[in-house]
């Protein structure tokens, strides 16, 4: 049985991929807000992530994504802001869940994630947001996943890889599920700068024959 933290609902069976930070306890939380984030993953080799130009989150590398408006649907918004920030339209699928509590906010964010293997339109920087394209290094994706596909022509490799460093700290735990194609949720609190001090993420189980 898995031990599931507060404020994550998930269906389906789900395995734990990571967790830490175990002599905390769960930081309480008042009211959830809802956010989105967005990715564009292409033929499993390179995604493309945004530099926050400003606001949260400033100076970190990260899908696109923001605030669920009144009257929006977590799906409507996450193509907004997509259109918004990158100025490209993607056939986004939700495909994970995340929840994140700051010791120093009343509000919980609950982010649902999007994914997307195709777009269209011109990739365009905006005031929020610098895109450019990343390779996924093999060690966040499961090369005997069977949906991993040959890249014609469209050299990832030389892509620089993504920059986990400049990244939210919770990014490496779940992003292995999410280019592995799992369906994945989980839950990071955060104390003084931006430090994670309690985490736990999940994914579905792996397909047979995956690497994890
Ligand atoms: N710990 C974390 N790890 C992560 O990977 N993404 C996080 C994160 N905490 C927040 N995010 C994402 C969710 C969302 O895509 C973005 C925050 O959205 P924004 O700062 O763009 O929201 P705003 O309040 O500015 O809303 P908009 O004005 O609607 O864009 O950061």
């Amino acid at each position: 049985m898995v031990n599931i933290p507060p404020g994550i609902t998930h269906d389906g069976p789900m395995v734990e991929v990571a967790s830490g930070g175990v002599e905390h306890d769960w930081i309480k939380y008042e009211k959830v807000k809802e956010y989105t984030n967005a990715f564009v993953i292409l033929n499993d080799q390179k995604v493309l992530l945004g530099l926050k130009k400003r606001g949260f989150g400033v100076g970190l590398w990260n899908g696109f994504g923001g605030k669920v408006d009144p009257g929006e649907t977590p799906a409507q918004a996450a193509v907004r802001e997509l259109e918004e920030e990158a100025g490209i339209t993607a056939p986004l699928r939700q495909c994970g869940t995340l929840f994140f509590v700051e010791n120093t906010m009343d509000a919980a964010f609950n982010i649902s994630v999007f994914c997307a293997y195709e777009y269209s339109g011109t990739i365009t920087e905006s005031d929020e947001m610098r895109p450019e394209w990343f390779s996924i290094p093999e060690d966040l994706l499961p090369r005997t996943n069977p949906l991993t596909t040959v890249d014609h022509g469209d050299n990832a490799a030389a892509l620089p890889p993504i920059p986990l460093s400049k990244m939210w700290a919770d990014d490496e735990f779940w992003m292995p599920a999410m280019f592995g194609r799992r369906h994945f949720v989980g839950r990071a609190d955060f104390g003084v700068d931006n430090k994670m001090i309690k985490w736990w993420f999940g994914a579905a189980p792996a397909a047979t024959g995956d690497s994890v």
